[in-house]
């Protein structure tokens, strides 16, 4: 399976939110899109699913374009889910009548629904009305719905809202099981460094595409990183090539092609003046957040 968006645009009357926004995704491919609110995450789910009109471009699943006619439509439906938003949940319903009703719709033939409220640690509360719920019961609610509906393509909306740490760690653990079960999953989510516990692929969304790309897998430069005020800075110059100075207080020092022992000393140097701690890593999906979303300048080098 596949997922392919060709040079989609999407206009809301004359403001162009989306343009020319390309990607293919495999199967078994858990992507995390991110940028800041208002940029365009939503649209972009609801243009694929056609919930909105695209102006241009083009979608298509394992190489068949999906067009804008009733039948399209209905097949695209019948292959994406979408995490229902918790106002669409029935108050004097329970939870296991809203899993069964998302069952029922998408994979009648399954019985998995025992297994996905144990997998959710959900027992305990499933067979109560949904008025009974906390923020963070509703939302597992929800991710179990998709859970058993169990389509091959699956858009999550900050599917992590609510949950408690636990929680969250439980989700992130399911999406990668689930995954493997060849699905395409994209998560559009707030919290980056969980973004790196699961995702294969990040992509930023930015000045209206896809604006960087960061596969996870591929390798990439290690960093001596750490937290340092603006004024401290002199204590670690010079700065070597490529530093990157993020949001006023995150230093990332090139170091993959150094020695041991030089980036022994530098690490030294900046667990001295670091108000946190000092790590040796490749970049995450915060730091490229910082360094696409805070200004240019943080592409220079200090
Ligand atoms: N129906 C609409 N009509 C006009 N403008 C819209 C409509 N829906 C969204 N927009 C605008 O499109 C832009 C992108 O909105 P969208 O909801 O896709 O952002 P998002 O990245 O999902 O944000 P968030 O992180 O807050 O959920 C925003 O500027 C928003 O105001």
């Amino acid at each position: 399976m596949s997922l392919e968006v060709k040079n989609l645009t999407i206009n809301y009357g004359t403001k162009t939110v989306l343009k020319n926004v390309n990607f293919n995704i495999p199967d078994n491919t858990i992507i995390g899109l991110v940028a800041p609110n208002g940029t365009g995450k939503t649209t972009l789910f609801n243009a694929i699913i056609r919930f909105i009109p695209i102006n241009t471009g083009e979608i298509l699943i394992d190489d068949i374009v999906y067009k804008n006619t009733t039948k399209d439509v209905k097949a695209l439906h019948s292959k994406i889910t979408f995490f229902p938003d918790q106002a669409e949940l029935y108050e004097d319903f329970s939870g296991v009548e809203h899993i069964e009703m998302y069952r029922d719709i998408w994979n009648p033939d399954s019985s998995n629904i025992e297994e996905v409220i144990e997998r959710l640690n959900m027992e305990g509360y499933v067979k109560n009305k949904v008025k009974t719920y906390s923020l963070g019961m509703r939302q597992r609610l929800c991710f179990a719905m998709m859970i058993a509906a169990d389509t091959k393509i699956m858009f999550m909306d900050e599917i992590m809202n609510g949950l408690d740490p636990v929680n969250v760690e439980l989700v992130s653990s399911v999406l990668q099981e689930i995954k493997e079960d060849g699905k395409i999953i994209i998560v559009a989510s707030h919290l980056l460094e969980n973004l790196d516990d699961y995702a294969d692929q990040i992509y930023f969304l930015n000045e209206q595409r896809i604006y960087y790309t960061y596969v996870r897998s591929e390798s990439h430069r290690e960093y001596v990183k750490g937290y340092i005020s603006e004024d401290k800075l002199k204590f670690l110059s010079p700065l070597r090539e490529g530093t990157l100075y993020l949001d006023g207080d995150r230093i990332c020092i090139p170091a993959d092609d150094l020695p041991e022992e030089e980036v022994f000393k530098m690490m030294s140097a900046l667990k001295k003046h670091s108000s946190q701690e000092v790590s040796l890593g490749t970049l995450g999906t915060h730091e490229h957040y910082l360094r696409i979303y805070k200004g240019e300048r943080n592409y220079e080098t200090v």
